[in-house]
């Protein structure tokens, strides 16, 4: 594969906040391409930076300095973002929040129904169609998000602290909903983790520290951040 198929491209891309001596380097000069059928954790202590570095990726902010290219897609619809947690509209039920991405798109009713049912039935959550938000629990809100992003069939999802307010069990499932929605729809999965433990569930590992994007795949800088959350 070349850098032509790269969905997203980072080159010696940096993202500031603020100017003089306040200003805050949250991402210093990062090199990432992400390919389709990625899977990568990018694992830190709070601070260190992820979260700018997806919204780099993402294209909710725009690099300070360097470069950020999405080669390989077509617009925004193209990227599924799953956040922290909070992510679902209170009035819709969760039929309605996963539809609403089809919805927007001026997908017909009927095909959206199916897509819908079998997205909530691939996260484990087929029973909740008709809850609203606030008569589930996090975790499940989180299932949720993740059926929503997979009948929005992108290219590539983007996930920060998807596991963040749950349980190890609970992110667990979660986690899994996330790989198994990525392995249907064959997008690239790039997740932001402060747990050592979800890193540890994807094939690649990008350690932040301070800003800046370590080599891949250096356990002994996961272990280090064991206990930086
Ligand atoms: N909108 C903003 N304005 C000013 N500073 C910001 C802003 N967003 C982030 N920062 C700063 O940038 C640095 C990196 O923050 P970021 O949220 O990317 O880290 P993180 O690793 O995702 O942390 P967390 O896990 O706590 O979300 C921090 O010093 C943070 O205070």
């Amino acid at each position: 594969m070349s850098a032509r198929d790269a969905l997203v491209v980072c080159a010696d891309a940096a993202l500031t906040f603020g100017r003089g001596p306040t200003a805050v380097v949250a991402v210093h000069g990062a090199d990432l391409s992400i390919m389709p059928g990625d899977r990568l954790a990018v694992v830190g202590p709070s601070g260190s930076g992820k979260s700018s570095l997806l919204h780099l990726l993402a294209g909710l902010e725009h690099p300070t300095s360097g470069t950020v290219t999405r080669p390989g897609l077509a617009g925004r619809t193209d990227i599924g973002l799953v956040f922290q947690a909070d992510s679902l509209i209170p009035a819709l039920d969760v039929a309605e929040n996963t539809a609403l991405p089809l919805a927007l798109a001026g997908r017909p009713p009927a095909q959206t129904r199916r897509t819908v049912s079998d997205a909530l039935a691939l996260v484990g959550a087929a029973d909740l169609a008709d809850r609203l938000p606030e008569e589930i629990s996090g975790g499940q809100a989180q299932r949720v998000a993740v059926a929503r992003v997979l009948a929005q069939e992108p290219r590539l999802i983007l996930a920060d602290e998807p596991t963040g307010r749950l349980d190890h069990a609970t992110g667990a499932r979660v986690l899994d909903a996330l790989l198994a929605v990525a392995d249907h729809t064959g997008a690239a999965l790039v997740v932001t983790t402060h747990d050592p433990a979800v890193a540890a569930r994807l094939p690649v590992r990008r350690v932040m520290r301070d800003g800046r994007l370590l080599a891949r795949e250096n356990t002994a800088d996961i272990a280090d951040t064991e206990d930086c959350s």
